[in-house]
C-alpha cells in the first residue's frame, strides 16, 4: 500500500477534477500527466466520476484518486473503480475505518484543530486543510501547524495559479489542491498541459 505522503510528493499541485464526460477522461489526464501532474483527484460529483476514475487509471503515469468521498460505501465503490487514494472534505472514523480496511491512502479534510485532534488519534498525519481560503488562509494554516509539528497538508479551496507557491512557501504544506487546472467544459488540452507545466514548475 503507498502511503498518502507519497501521493503528496508526486508534484507540489494536485489537480481537483469534476468531469462530466466520461469522454473527457483520458484526455484531460494525458494533458495533466503530460505537464508533470500524476496524482489526479476525480471528484464523485457527478454521475459518470467512477467511469472516469477507470478511464484515467488507464492513462501511462497517472495516479488516480477520488475525492469528494463522504463515507464507507463511497471509498469501497471508488477503490473498486481503481482509485489509489482517496480525498474527503471531512474527516470521519466511518472513512477512516473504511480506507485502513480497504488498505487505501485518506487524505482527510480538516479545517481547526479539533479535526487534526481526531485525525492524529485515529492514527493520520496528513491531512487536507479545507476550505483553505475561506477556513482563514495561510495566517491560519500557520497557526494551526504550530502545535501540530508532525501534521502535513495539503490545502485546498480557494487556491490559484497565482496563490499556490506562497501555500507552499510553508513548511507544514507538502502539496496543494486546486480546480484551477481544468476549468468546466470541453477540455482544452494544450491549455490544461500549459497550465499543469506552471503548477508542476513550483516548488514544494
Ligand atoms: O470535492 C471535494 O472533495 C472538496 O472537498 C472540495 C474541493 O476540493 C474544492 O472545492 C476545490 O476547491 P477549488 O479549487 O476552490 O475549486
Amino acid at each position: 500500500m503507498a502511503r498518502i505522503e507519497d501521493i503528496m510528493t508526486l508534484a507540489p499541485v494536485i489537480p481537483v477534477l469534476v468531469i462530466h464526460d466520461p469522454a473527457h477522461a483520458r484526455p484531460v489526464a494525458e494533458a495533466l500527466v503530460a505537464g508533470g501532474l500524476r496524482a489526479l483527484e476525480v471528484t464523485l460529483r457527478t454521475e459518470c466520476a467512477l467511469e472516469v476514475i477507470a478511464e484515467m487509471s488507464k492513462v501511462e503515469g497517472a495516479v488516480v484518486g477520488a475525492g469528494t468521498v463522504l463515507n464507507g460505501d463511497d471509498l469501497k465503490s471508488s477503490v473498486d473503480a481503481g482509485a489509489r487514494f482517496i480525498v474527503s472534505p471531512g474527516l470521519t472514523a466511518n472513512v477512516a475505518h473504511a480506507a485502513n480496511a480497504c488498505e487505501v491512502p485518506l487524505l482527510p479534510g480538516t479545517a481547526n484543530a479539533s479535526d487534526i485532534m481526531r485525525g492524529l488519534d485515529l492514527g493520520l498525519t496528513h491531512f487536507k486543510f479545507f476550505p483553505a481560503t475561506a477556513a482563514g488562509g495561510i495566517p491560519a494554516l500557520k497557526a494551526l501547524s504550530a502545535p501540530f509539528g508532525q501534521a502535513r497538508f495539503c490545502p485546498t479551496g480557494g487556491i490559484k495559479a497565482d496563490t499556490a507557491a506562497d501555500w507552499l512557501g510553508l513548511p507544514s504544506v507538502l502539496c496543494v489542491g486546486g480546480s484551477w487546472l481544468v476549468p468546466a467544459g470541453t477540455p482544452d488540452v494544450a491549455a490544461i498541459t500549459a497550465r499543469a507545466k506552471q503548477a508542476a514548475s513550483l516548488a514544494a
